[in-house]
């Protein structure tokens, strides 16, 4: 059986970026760039004001008087018709293009307004004073963004600057969600005896919202040979595919033989990790225009399927969608002793003590007490999970540990 570690790194062997597509630019916020963006002009494209106010002549103003007659008006938007003459201000707003000759700019609180003239009160003007210089900020043709950065509000805002209406961009993974099992029925209904409500499928599409282009819930496929494989044949047209439940060692545990029997090539079954010990995963048969979807068989145990998407499927969103494989985990104190079987990587849900924070000090967490892997309203209240790896069987109060945030 692999380890947890040596699991994740199987998985990740088999994920790779999807292919680039081209995006509007509105639609590209998340998504990694696939292409360098260069600028398309200098920014700014010209001189240009800082300040309302006059634009002048910095040498004009070495020495009294300090009085400069008043030519053209420029406006944001115009173009300077001439050059400024000796002793002569324009009068510029914001943003607005400096005319040659001129190398500085006078806020107009500066001043005094006499006539034709203007009477400039602050007495050192150097030259470049409130003016930004053509390509100071960059230059046509200098690589602004490069291929392979997460496009952030700030990164659009470039984007739209330089003209790049459309850009390619790796797209998110498309996903399909698959519930198995006779004995779960909607949630919308009441179960019946025996039977259980499909709270599964909700929670993962709540995890893998905003990681996918797509996301489809199946319908709940049943444990019967030939309804199951029938109905997870349309799923494998999907990047990635999270069959939940039936994968463990129960005479109606079928997933696995069917996904081999739609040829998806099996990479490992089960793994030193609790909960989600039989997890399943698998690699489908290449399409003609992309490789093969990336198959987990999640044990159906709500937690497992908590704790397997977080560790091995979400890297895996991240990577296909061009980023890097997200690790949150971060370093917790442990506030009490916790002991575990050390054979398997446990993930213990637990809450900051937010009471007892520490600024600089690593945060306080303590297990929550839980009944097992069916356990669901565990996480629910809980802050993350804490992680104890296999080497240990017990972890005492104080000990450093590591810890997966929950959000
Ligand atoms: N003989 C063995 N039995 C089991 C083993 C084992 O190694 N040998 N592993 C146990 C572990 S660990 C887990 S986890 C479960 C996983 O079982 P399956 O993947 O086959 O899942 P099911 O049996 O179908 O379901 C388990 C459990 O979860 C409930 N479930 C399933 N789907 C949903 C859903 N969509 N929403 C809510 N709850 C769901 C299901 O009713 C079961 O109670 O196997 C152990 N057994
Ligand atoms: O690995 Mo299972 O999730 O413990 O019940």
């Amino acid at each position: 059986m692999l380890s947890m570690n040596e699991a994740l790194v199987r998985v990740l062997e088999q994920a790779r970026a999807l292919r680039a597509v081209d995006c509007d630019l509105e639609s590209a916020l998340g998504l990694t760039l696939a292409q360098d963006v260069v600028a398309d002009a200098d920014q700014p494209p010209f001189d240009k004001a800082l300040v309302d106010g006059y634009a002048v002549r910095s040498v004009d103003l070495v020495r009294p008087p300090f009085r400069l007659e008043l030519g053209e008006t420029i406006l944001a938007g115009q173009i300077p018709q001439r050059p400024l003459g000796d002793r002569e201000a324009a009068t510029i707003t914001t943003g607005a293009p400096l005319p040659p000759g001129a190398d500085a700019v006078i806020m107009h609180e500066r001043t005094r307004r006499i006539g034709h003239t203007i009477e400039i009160e602050e007495h050192e003007i150097k030259p470049g004073l409130n003016r930004l210089p053509q390509g100071k900020v960059y230059r046509a043709d200098d690589r602004l963004i490069p291929s392979g950065t997460r496009l952030t509000p700030a990164t659009l805002g470039v984007l739209a600057a330089v003209g790049a209406a459309s850009v390619r961009v790796i797209p998110r993974p498309r996903v399909a969600i698959i519930p198995t099992g006779d004995e779960l029925v909607d949630f919308r209904q009441p179960p019946g005896p025996g039977r259980i409500r499909n709270s599964n499928a909700v929670m993962l599409r709540g995890f893998v919202d905003g990681l996918t282009s797509e996301t489809w819930t199946s319908p709940i496929l049943g444990d019967e040979p030939e309804a199951l494989k029938e109905g997870l044949r349309p799923a494998l047209d999907f990047d990635v595919v999270l069959v939940m439940g039936g994968v463990s060692a129960g005479q109606k545990d079928l997933v696995p033989h069917t996904l081999e029997a739609l040829n998806v090539r099996p990479i490992f079954h089960k793994i030193r990790i609790k909960p989600g010990k039989p997890l399943w995963f698998g690699v489908g048969s290449p399409r003609a225009d992309r490789p093969g979807p990336l198959v987990f068989g999640l044990p159906g145990n709500p937690l497992s399927v908590l704790v397997n998407f977080l560790v091995f499927v979400r890297p895996v969103l991240h990577v296909l969608a061009g980023a890097a494989a997200d690790d949150d985990r971060i370093e917790v104190r442990l506030a009490t002793r916790v002991s575990h079987r050390n054979t398997l990587t446990t993930y213990l849900p637990a809450r900051i003590l937010r009471e007892s924070l520490v600024p600089g000090e690593p945060l306080r967490v303590e297990a929550l007490d839980w009944s097992g892997s069916a356990d669901l309203l565990s996480a629910a209240v809980a802050d993350g999970f804490l992680i104890l790896p296999e080497v240990k069987e017990t972890y005492e109060a104080g000990e450093i540990v590591g810890f997966l945030p929950l959000r």
